[in-house]
């Protein structure tokens, strides 16, 4: 894998340790939302808050596609996987090549581990943050996205971090649909979670936090709405009830980096969950 670090050596750190115990760190962060959410800003915001405190996380970009990053990964898919010449090699648009680059990586991924394990040896970082593509479904409902996800949490503290975008989310039902994939997402995965509501320097958050928790309240919102789709947004929000119950939830803002010290006591009670078996 070209990379930062350059290809490990074929005595990795992971066999270096019980080939199956399980690393305490660092804490593997996959970043997934809608695209435009906010996830490579709210990356960046993160880079630089844990800079402050001397804790610089390890940073991994898996979206092939992406083109100006505002900050440098230590691992990019980018440096391996050429996506416009996937899309030429392949004759495929912009999404199968999306899907293609992140298939032929996956080829790499036992070195991406590799790192991540010299990483626990040398006790470098006690976080690492893995960008996904703007398609949040790319990684989600893909074989290779499944797989890393797997593969981390089969060996380091793994958390899901959800960025929501408040701005576009202030419809009742664009709330729910965005709602309804966060829940996919942990069915799918089975690994802590905690959703992150973005843009709260624009868009004040307390209507989605009274939404997740005051019933009355959304079906107010939902008024306007046609029956069809208010009845059954309203039965779907009586569904998830204990999914907000449950949930770890923060507004962030990734410009002022409001309320990441709060985002970061989440991810330490997150981890403490992985570490004892509990998921959400
Ligand atoms: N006001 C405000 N804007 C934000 C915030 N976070 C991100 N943005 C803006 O939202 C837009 C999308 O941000 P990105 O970080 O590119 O979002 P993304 O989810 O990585 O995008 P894709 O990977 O392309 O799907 C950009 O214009 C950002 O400047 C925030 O906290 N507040």
């Amino acid at each position: 894998m070209d990379c930062d670090e350059g290809t490990p050596s074929s005595n990795n750190a992971i066999e270096d340790k019980t080939e199956y115990e399980a690393f305490k760190s660092p804490v593997c962060l996959i970043v997934l939302g809608m695209a435009g959410s906010g996830k490579t800003t709210f990356v960046s915001k993160l880079n630089s808050y844990l800079k402050q405190y001397k804790r610089a996380p390890y940073l991994i970009n898996l979206d092939p596609a992406c083109k100006n990053m505002p900050y440098t990964p230590n691992i990019d898919i980018r440096d391996s996987v050429k996506y416009k010449q996937v899309m030429k090699n392949y004759g495929l648009g912009p999404n199968g090549a999306i899907v293609t680059s992140l298939n032929l990586y996956t080829t790499k991924f036992h070195q991406l581990m590799d790192l991540l394990g010299k990483v626990n040896v040398e006790n470098s970082h006690d976080i690492a943050v893995i960008d996904t593509p703007g398609q949040i479904e790319v990684f989600t409902w893909s074989a290779s996205g499944q797989i890393l996800t797997e593969s981390l949490a089969s060996t380091f503290p793994t958390i899901v971090v959800y960025v929501m975008d408040l701005e576009r989310s202030t419809s009742p039902i664009t709330f729910m649909s965005n709602m309804l994939y966060a829940c996919s997402v942990l069915y799918k995965t089975k690994l802590p979670f905690i959703v992150v509501l973005n843009k709260c320097d624009i868009v004040d958050p307390t209507y989605a936090i009274e939404w997740m928790h005051d019933f009355e309240t959304f079906c107010d919102a939902l008024e306007n709405e046609s029956s069809y789709m208010s009845n059954l947004t309203r039965t779907m929000a009586l569904t998830l009830d204990e999914f907000y119950n449950e949930l770890k939830c923060v507004p962030v803002s990734s410009f002022t980096g409001h309320n990441f010290d709060e985002f970061f006591k989440m991810v330490d009670v997150a981890a403490d969950e992985f570490q004892k078996g509990i998921s959400c």
